[in-house]
């Protein structure tokens, strides 16, 4: 079910006509569907049944208050990154206990916020960082939980700049080196050793690197039970693609199964996922208006109103995403058009080489726009960043409005 559809030559968000939500809030503007995301979760949480289970929303991939709102209502926990994660979990009502902190640099500050929230664990990635948070704890007079991020080695198969699961990546801690840093953690008074975690990539959509990632684990899992070292949890990361184009990527529900299958020995052993793009990406679009055609030698363009600082994918790593008209017309020659924005940068493109039948002033809709795209927006050029908004069946709530001008230099200071 899509709830992004026309109907007749209609596109509608969830009953919502598109044109209706460009025209109330202008464009260009970031559209979240609700049912949409709700499937998605439930599509994780119900595959994984009665195994104990959490599953913990990557924030990374869209940290709106009104996006986690909806999470933290389906009892979701949360994987955060920063100190700033976390606030923004809190403030959209997300339970801290269902946190966990990952990432490579953890500051003294961000530690001491967690550990004064009662995260449910800390995934940590380095021995400097293991003493860093021992150290915190200690003079917080506490215990800090803990989990190891363990690079299992597998090769993920997805772009080189979003595979995080190989030896020459910043992230984890390699195999070989996993039982002399849990003894380590044994060693430090202040810390609780409750999990083991990893993320091998994003992205991925060949479900066998996943399941060789989790045997790996479950290896080391019992060789540190031999030593007498106890993994009350494991947390598999996130990393399940979705479908941008012609991907074929696993669904929720056979990813989580096929890990199940593995798990039916282990009924204590707890399973922590943290899916990002796999709930939101399709979950939302980008709503943009053709501003001018361009008719060049080589090549015909579609000025539009959104560029790569609204959505960076494209450029960033040549991502390919759809983009559709809002009405579909016949009136127009049909063309091929790169779909670019006004700023100045030749790598400012939204998409290349599409077939369209535009004008002026139509609105155009970029899908699986909803992961890493008002995340990742900025203000180059001093363009304001575009509006959010979440459809609810027939209701749309602003859940973000639309930077202006006096938003771009905000904290700034001219000198006499
Ligand atoms: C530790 C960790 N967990 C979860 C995610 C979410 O990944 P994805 O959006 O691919 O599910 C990421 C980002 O890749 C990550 O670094
Ligand atoms: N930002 C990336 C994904 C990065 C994943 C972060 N761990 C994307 O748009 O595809």
């Amino acid at each position: 079910m899509d709830y992004f559809q026309y109907q007749d030559t209609t596109l509608f968000a969830e009953n919502v006509p598109v044109q209706q939500i460009a025209e109330q809030y202008g464009t260009p503007c970031y559209v979240y569907s609700r049912a949409t995301i709700e499937r998605h979760w439930h599509a994780f949480d119900n595959a994984a049944g009665k195994h104990p289970h959490l599953i913990c929303y990557a924030v990374k991939a869209n940290s709106n208050l009104g996006v986690l709102s909806v999470m933290a209502k389906l009892g979701s926990g949360f994987d955060i990154v920063s100190g700033g994660e976390l606030s923004r979990v809190i403030e959209a009502g997300g339970d801290p206990s269902k946190v966990v902190f990952s990432g490579v640099g953890k500051t003294e500050q961000e530690i001491e916020f967690a550990l004064s929230k009662n995260i449910l664990c800390f995934n940590v990635e380095s021995a400097p960082e293991l003493e860093r948070i021992n150290k915190v704890a200690s003079q917080l007079d506490v215990k800090a939980p803990i989990s190891i991020r363990v690079n299992p080695d597998v090769d993920a198969k997805t772009h080189p700049y979003i595979s995080t699961g190989l030896k020459a990546n910043k992230f984890g801690i390699p195999r070989e080196n996993a039982v002399a840093i849990y003894k380590l953690a044994a060693s430090y008074e202040h810390l609780e050793i409750k999990g083991m975690d990893c993320h091998i990539g994003s992205q991925l959509t060949d479900i066998v690197p996943f399941v060789d990632a989790l045997d790996r684990l479950l290896l080391l899992i019992d060789e540190l039970a031999d030593m007498g070292i106890a993994i009350s949890h494991l947390d598999v990361g996130g990393g399940l693609g979705v479908a941008y184009k012609d991907e074929t990527p696993p669904h929720p529900d056979t990813y989580v199964e096929a890990l199940m299958t593995r798990m039916k020995t282990r009924p204590e052993l707890k399973l922590i996922f943290e899916p990002g793009r796999a709930i939101m990406a399709n979950a939302g679009i980008l709503i943009t208006k053709v501003e001018f055609i361009k008719h060049g030698e080589e090549k015909n363009f579609a000025i539009v109103d959104a560029a790569m600082n609204d959505l960076i994918r494209p450029a960033l790593y040549s991502a390919w995403q759809n983009i559709i008209p809002a009405e579909i017309s016949t009136n127009n020659p049909k063309a091929t058009y790169d779909i670019v924005g006004p700023i100045c940068e030749t790598g400012d493109f939204i998409g290349k080489d599409r077939e369209l039948e535009i004008a002026p002033d139509d609105l155009l809709v970029v899908r699986s726009a909803g992961a890493y795209g008002f995340v990742m927006a900025s203000n180059y050029n001093s363009r304001c960043r575009p509006a959010e908004i979440i459809v609810d069946k027939s209701s749309l709530h602003l859940v973000r409005e639309r930077e202006v001008l006096s938003d771009l230099w905000k904290g700034e200071h001219i000198i006499e």
